[in-house]
């Protein structure tokens, strides 16, 4: 299989992360990516390629133009006020308050953002727009002819809203390759997220269309990120009604039940009859994970690959989360090699 990867995925170096009333070290550092592909180059797994550039067209088809004017100045911005720190968003439009866009760096900020873990620097707009270059990449080998691709992202994106960032996530790339492939007329698209948390970005930008199944499998949002969307309850509005499905698992859940939801999904995506699928990998499903509550083993995820790969279908994979560094290499390519036939 042909692995994307850009370099400018360490343009994204923020040194701060919200977390337990402290400011950590990040969760979502380069050395995840620089795992998994020394990985990719261990097992030989196939060319590895740099991305080309798309500018920004194929965003702006998921992600609001402001948006991503926000996500363009928002360092600049941010500095010109002359803050000490990184930039994090600290104030909300909370219930009963106006949804407006104030025209200050910090309300800003706030309007573009549901989560305060994900802080911004210099840097972060260019390695945000390399992960979905890389991305678009990976789905333009695949409607050239590949059976398979895997985009190689940093940061990752299934959490990304239309006009929200969050969750380590900027652009939804996931959700950009679905429209890619949309664009291309691929009548109907399944994106299956298997990261340990809700896809609450994808959920949202395809949540009242017909043409893109979203599925999640993770953790129960009573307990976890994103707590705010996820529940089981969730189908899709309007022509969207019938098109979402989220099934929801409690602290300890091991392959053996979690297979369980993904032979479920699976057959939701064999009735949906659809002529591409995109795969959003987060491997924070493994035991070892520091911020998730899973029990997947690495050879969970030999497993887990072999039975995306009998789907039949052209599949882009997008890197999502992980946060045991010195196991998603791994994990990561374990669900390759499954989907390529080792067992
Ligand atoms: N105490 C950890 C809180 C983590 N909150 C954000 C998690 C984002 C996962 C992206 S896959
Ligand atoms: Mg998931
Ligand atoms: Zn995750």
């Amino acid at each position: 299989m042909k692995t994307v990867f850009s370099p400018l995925h360490s343009r994204r170096h923020v040194q701060t992360e919200l977390d337990g009333g402290l400011l950590i070290a990040p969760h979502e550092k380069p050395s995840r990516a620089e795992t998994i592909l020394a990985r990719v180059k261990d097992q030989a797994l196939g060319e590895i390629l740099e991305p080309e550039e798309f500018g920004l067209g194929p965003i702006t088809r998921v992600h609001t133009p402001d948006y991503v004017a926000f996500l363009e100045t928002c360092w600049r911005d941010w500095q010109a006020e002359g803050k000490p720190g990184e930039a994090i968003p600290a104030v909300w439009a909370g219930r009963g308050m106006r949804h407006r866009v104030p025209k200050d760096i910090d309300g800003r900020l706030g309007y573009y953002s549901f989560a305060a873990e994900t802080s911004i620097s210099d840097g972060t707009w260019e390695a945000a727009r390399a992960s979905a270059n890389v991305a678009l990449t990976a789905q333009k080998l695949v409607a050239q002819g590949e059976r398979a691709a895997f985009a190689l992202c940093r940061p990752p994106g299934h959490h990304a809203h239309a006009d929200l960032f969050g969750g380590y996530c900027f652009f939804n790339n996931a959700a950009v390759v679905a429209q890619a492939f949309r664009d291309q007329g691929y009548g109907k698209v399944a994106i299956l997220d298997v990261d340990f948390h809700h896809g609450n970005g994808t959920q949202a930008i395809f949540y009242n269309r017909a043409d893109v199944l979203t599925i999640s499998l993770h953790g129960d949002p009573d307990l976890v990120f994103p707590h705010f969307l996820g529940f089981e309850d969730e189908l899709g509005e309007g022509p969207g009604e019938g098109y979402n499905l989220n099934i929801v698992y409690p602290p300890g859940t091991p392959y053996s039940t979690w297979s369980q939801g993904l032979e479920t999904a699976c057959r939701r995506i064999e009735a949906f009859k659809p002529d591409a699928l995109v795969v959003a990998l987060g491997v924070d499903t493994f035991e070892g994970d520091p911020i998730s509550f899973f029990k997947l083993t690495s050879a969970d995820y030999l497993t887990l690959g072999n039975r995306l790969q009998q789907l039949g279908l052209p599949t882009v994979f997008t890197m999502e989360g992980g946060y045991d560094v010195d196991a998603i290499g791994v994990n990561a390519v374990n669900v390759m090699q499954g989907f390529d036939g080792k067992s």
